[in-house]
């Protein structure tokens, strides 16, 4: 078996007394890809929270590369280097795409280097043509391209995704399903949160489905196909 980039063992996490994820446990290997799915609400967002340290679990362990990382603190996390594109993206007002990206590029922890500036605007050319645009003046499709723009120049071992392709077009979403295979080629782990089975099965070899804060179903894509008629029940409103 390969070695676990992140491992999540019996995670509760809850926001005042409301006990959102219970006892949710699943692993991701070194250059591989996972999805987590799940209706609204049934806490996706929470998970991914617990695992950056955002909203600390109240019991259970995650681990990155083999290291207890639960007690440290989100900035710790992410030096570890685990990027986050959040849902909504998170552009700041008054910084072009240029600023954007030069703000955000550093090596990473072993002084990695493979996705630089110059690197980021050959895959997105289309942010090449806007560099001196405001990172808010852009589609919803190239605010997407930059926070993953944004995240790739980090040089992460684990790139997480929130809904990167909602509320887009069916065409740019295709571009940003392509653009996360390809940084899933260059060797970068993903964990990726959408609603869009299909898409998931073809990028990801591993699949998480939760339903009320409760891991539903867990396996690879071909145990999700056997499981289909489960997964998009438990998926549907
Ligand atoms: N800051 C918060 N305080 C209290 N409850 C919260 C908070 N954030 C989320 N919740 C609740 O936790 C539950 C899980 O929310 P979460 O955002 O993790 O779900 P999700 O699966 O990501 O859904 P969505 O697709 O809508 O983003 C929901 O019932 C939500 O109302």
């Amino acid at each position: 078996m390969s070695t676990a980039l992140l491992e999540i063992r019996n995670v509760n996490t809850l926001y005042g007394r409301s006990h959102i994820l219970h006892d949710v446990s699943f692993r991701l290997d070194k250059g591989h890809s996972m999805s987590l799915m799940g209706r609204n609400g049934m806490g996706k967002t929470t998970t991914l929270k617990s695992i950056l340290g955002i909203v600390p679990p109240r019991s259970g362990h995650v681990y990155f590369d083999g290291e207890d990382i639960s007690k440290l603190p989100t900035w710790k996390r992410m030096r570890r280097d685990i990027a986050y594109v959040p849902e909504g993206r998170g552009m700041f007002h008054n910084l072009t795409v240029k600023e954007h990206l030069q703000m955000a590029a550093r090596p990473g922890s072993d002084g990695q280097v493979g996705w630089d500036y110059d690197r980021v605007l050959e895959t997105f050319p289309r942010l090449k043509e806007r560099l001196s645009n405001l990172g808010t003046e852009m589609s919803g499709g190239e605010q997407q391209m930059l926070a993953i723009g944004r995240a790739l120049v980090t040089n992460p071992r684990l790139m997480i995704l929130d809904e990167a392709t909602e509320g887009l077009a069916p065409l740019i979403r295709q571009d940003i399903w392509n653009v996360i295979a390809t940084i899933r080629e260059s060797g970068i782990s993903t964990l990726v949160v959408d609603k869009n089975i299909k898409a998931l099965k073809k990028l990801c070899d591993r699949h998480v489905v939760l339903v009320k804060g409760q891991v539903h179903f867990d396996g690879s894509s071909a145990e999700l196909d056997d499981n289909l008629e489960k997964i998009e029940t438990a998926l549907s409103v």
